[in-house]
């Protein structure tokens, strides 16, 4: 290694400032699962510091375009896609990109909390750098702990037990965990997968508070069946609908006040005032 040669020690990733959301861009993305297509060329900007809300009927896409978007569609067996995803314009699928660098860039919340149950609640929160190859030392996971709990809404109720097993905690607080365990890695963008649909009604309200919070740093896109929460957390939406065994594919998408006040296409008025799905 030169003095010159740069490329050969990779930035830590705390060297990477907070409030660096990134845009993700897809296009002509097309899925299937086996012979069976599932996705039909959906396209979608989802811009830098705006939460995008993926709303529709059970069955219509909305998970599996979520995990393309951080290239887990392609770990399930017989999955493939047709498209492109693009990260701050870098296809996140070229083939020089390292899987792990998506992850990174673009982390994922789960339906239901995953915390690593016996792991205390500050390993859990670190537990995203190891995984990612990420060396720091002890003061700078400190500062790290307390950041992203902070963000996701969690210190204050945790700061005097942080090597109790995350686990212990109630089903919202263990979602705030993963929230900040996906934070620790600094990602440019937070998919969620119906975030809340295993939460009780006040942890619901704290989660979308803190979503809104993110925002401002980290690019949001979360799948939703909750209409009421799209409508109080998201700035866009994107209506999937897969009519008839046809694979799923966006019928429209647009500022979310005007996709519930004035939808275009009467499938989204309909489906948005609750008339199916
Ligand atoms: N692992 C899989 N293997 C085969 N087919 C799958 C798999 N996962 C999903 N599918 C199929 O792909 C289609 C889209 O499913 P997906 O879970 O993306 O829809 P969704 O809109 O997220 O549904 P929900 O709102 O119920 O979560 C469905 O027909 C589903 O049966």
């Amino acid at each position: 290694m030169t003095s010159l040669d740069t490329t050969a020690v990779p930035p830590t990733v705390l060297a990477r400032p907070a409030g660096t959301a990134g845009t993700l861009d897809a296009r002509a993305v097309s899925a299937w699962f086996g012979d069976r297509k599932v996705l039909e060329q959906v396209s979608l900007l989802m811009p830098a510091g705006q939460v995008t809300a993926l709303i529709g009927p059970s069955g219509c896409g909305k998970s599996t375009f979520l995990r393309i978007l951080n290239r887990m569609h392609e770990l399930i067996p017989g999955a493939t896609l047709a498209g492109e995803v693009l990260l701050d314009g870098a296809d996140i699928y070229a083939p020089e990109r390292r899987l792990t660098a998506a992850r990174r860039d673009i982390g994922m919340v789960f339906q239901k909390p995953n915390p690593f149950p016996a792991m205390s609640i500050y390993d859990n929160v670190v537990a995203g750098l190891k995984l990612t190859g990420v060396r720091a030392s002890r003061p700078e996971k400190d500062q790290l702990v307390e950041e992203c709990l902070t963000k996701a809404g969690l210190w204050r109720e945790v700061q005097d037990r942080l090597r109790q097993p995350g686990g212990a905690l109630s089903g919202g607080q263990q979602q705030r965990l993963c929230i900040a365990r996906s934070l620790a890695v600094r990602p440019k963008i937070l998919l969620m997968d119906e975030p809340c649909s295993a939460l009780d009604p006040t942890s619901t309200r704290r989660i979308e508070q803190t979503v809104r919070e993110l925002v401002h740093e980290v690019t949001i896109v979360i799948v939703t069946h909750n209409m009421q929460q799209a409508q109080r957390v998201s700035d866009q939406c994107a209506f999937f609908l897969a009519e008839q065994g046809t694979p799923g594919a966006i019928v429209e998408h647009g500022p979310t006040e005007a996709m519930f006040s004035t939808p275009v296409d009467q499938r989204t008025s309909d489906y948005v005032n609750g008339r199916f799905g």
